[in-house]
């Protein structure tokens, strides 16, 4: 069993466990007392359009390649970094047994700042995405490997009919196509293989190509300098998703800054 896999099969324990604590009707009462979703493709395209790069910025205190990442880890302290240092959005694991996170962190940093907040957790079923919109996600994650073309469907409507956006996230030409048989239009190539965890900018630099005029395509993984992004904008890219390399900086506004201030 490859690691995706693995991840996967856990989550699905995880959720009938959540699911047999919470009734339906708890939880979208949990979810009708939300604030509205945030527009998450929104604010990055405004970003683009304003000439700069789209960052979404990660909360992250641990990876399963990487182990801990951050000792001193303050999701609400980071998210107000991240939103000085001119970020779009952010993104906040909220998976425990591989990433160490927790739903608290998506509450405490969406509550300490105004950037839309994507949910980073491994979506197996569509009643995590009413949880997610429960704890106030602005948007959800769809990765296109660990789904059937049915479930990727169930879980984009339910994101939709709740005015959430989903990141869809490919890393080949054959899951891209896959990617695009859905409504959204916000694409993530993830340069790491969930698979193995090797990191290969290749990834994003073969697919950039092939996603249709209107997409908003986003370059996942493994960036960590101002020049990763240049090249990356030389092939057309203009929206990151980072995590790793900003959060080992001790001034995180500051290394936000300087990763995506204009030059
Ligand atoms: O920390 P990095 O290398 O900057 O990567 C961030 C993000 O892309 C990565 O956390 C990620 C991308 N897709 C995922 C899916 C699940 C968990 C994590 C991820």
């Amino acid at each position: 069993m490859n690691k995706l896999d693995e991840i996967c099969a856990t989550k699905r324990e995880e959720v009938a466990a959540r699911k047999a604590a919470i009734s339906l009707a708890d939880l979208e009462s949990r979810a009708a007392a939300q604030t509205p979703p945030r527009g998450f493709r929104r604010a990055l395209d405004a970003k683009v359009a304003a000439g700069g790069y789209g960052l979404i910025a990660e909360v992250k205190k641990a990876s399963p390649s990487k182990g801990l990442i951050r000792a001193d880890f303050d999701p609400p302290a980071h998210a107000r970094a991240y939103e000085a240092g001119g970020a779009a959005c952010l993104s906040v694991l909220t998976d425990a047994p591989y990433f160490q996170g927790h739903e608290d962190y998506l509450v405490a940093a969406r509550a300490a700042c105004t950037l839309p907040v994507l949910r980073k957790d491994f979506m197996v079923d569509p009643w995590q995405i009413l949880e997610s919109r429960a704890i106030g996600a602005d948007a959800i994650l769809i990765i296109v490997s660990a789904l059937s073309d049915q479930q990727m469907c169930e879980i984009e409507d339910v994101a939709i009919g709740l005015g959430m956006d989903a990141l869809v996230e490919v890393h080949d030409a054959h899951e891209l196509e896959r990617a695009l048989a859905l409504r959204s239009r916000l694409i993530g190539v993830n340069n790491r293989n969930l698979k193995d965890f090797t990191v290969d900018f290749a990834r994003t630099y073969e697919l950039v190509g092939s996603a249709p005029q209107g997409c908003t395509f986003v370059a996942e993984s493994g960036l960590t300098t101002r020049a990763d992004l240049d090249d990356m904008a030389e092939h057309g890219v203009r929206c990151f998703l980072v995590g790793e390399s900003l959060m080992r900086q001790a001034d995180v506004e500051s290394a936000t800054r300087a990763l995506i201030g204009a030059a």
